[in-house]
């Protein structure tokens, strides 16, 4: 299958995006983990699929698979990479875009040409949403099974599921021995994605993430959006604030409870390609 691409990255989180405007791109789990494999295929964390639109409001439909094939609600970097790409690949001369989503519809914004907002939706904090199960919708939950210990967390839906884990500094979290273990446990049906949240000020915080399907990524925007309406929810942070990841910083808004959490941030093209093989590896 002779595939073209481009390449991108929104703060070090990677993309394989693919362009299904003319013609359908049907993607099975290992062909998209062949594509993400840093050996044997292209590499990236995540593929993001542009679509035709399913309905009469939106301009493009948006689909994310992760590393491992999964497929995901959401995806914060790359939507900020899907608007680059679609104005920049001359599909629309739209500054504001709607995409549908799987679960809904989100605006992309450009709001120069290297900076881009994503509204990301109403974060959406019941257990059955998240899904979460076993739980009572509360400010923080308790597993005490996860890797040999006792975690606590909070939980939020951003069209995809975030764990967020307090820590007292992101450099010694235990991002691999818990981030794996809470991603697989029992209690998220479809697995989360985890972060592991650092306060500095009630305008700035610390994160990491281990995303479901594609590990420990450089940045995760619907983390950082997790990350930081978790914490107003909790009382600890004001609306805007600004989220130093390694990849990169991001800034997150949320004014209010039935507001959209909004993503502030750059994206990135880096090349054009054309993938030949199909061999798994
Ligand atoms: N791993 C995520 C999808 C990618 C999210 C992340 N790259 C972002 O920028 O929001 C999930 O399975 O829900």
């Amino acid at each position: 299958m002779a595939l073209a691409f481009t390449k991108m990255h929104g703060l070090g989180n990677d993309f394989v995006v693919l362009d299904a405007t003319r013609a359908p791109i049907a993607l099975d789990e290992a062909s998209a983990r062949h594509i993400a494999d840093r050996r044997f295929g292209i590499g990236c964390d995540q593929i993001l699929i542009v679509e035709p639109p399913r309905s009469a409001e939106a301009d493009f439909a948006y689909r994310i698979l992760n590393a491992d094939g999964s497929e995901s609600g959401q995806c914060g970097n790359g939507a900020r990479c899907f608007v680059r790409y679609v104005r920049e690949a001359g599909l629309t001369d739209k500054r504001r875009i709607v995409v549908d989503i799987r679960d809904g519809q989100m605006t992309l914004e450009a709001l120069d040409d290297d900076t881009f907002a994503v509204a990301l939706g109403v974060p959406q904090f019941a257990p059955a949403r998240i899904p979460l199960l076993g739980f009572e919708q509360a400010a923080t939950y308790r597993l005490d099974d996860v890797a040999g210990q006792s975690v606590t967390f909070s939980a939020v839906s951003l069209g995809n599921p975030h764990a967020v884990i307090r820590v007292p500094d992101v450099a010694t979290a235990e991002v691999e021995g818990i981030g794996p273990a809470l991603e697989r446990h029992p209690a998220f049906p479809e697995r989360v994605n985890v972060g592991f949240c650092e306060i500095v000020a009630r305008d700035h915080v610390r994160l990491r993430v281990f995303e479901r399907g594609a590990g420990e990524t450089l940045a995760c925007g619907s983390g950082a959006a997790a990350a930081v309406v978790t914490g107003i929810a909790a009382g600890d942070l004001d609306a805007d604030v600004r989220v130093d990841l390694p990849g990169g910083t991001a800034r997150i808004h949320w004014e209010s409870a039935d507001a959209p959490a909004v993503l502030i941030g750059p994206a990135e093209r880096v090349f054009e390609g054309k993938l030949v093989s199909s061999d798994q590896g």
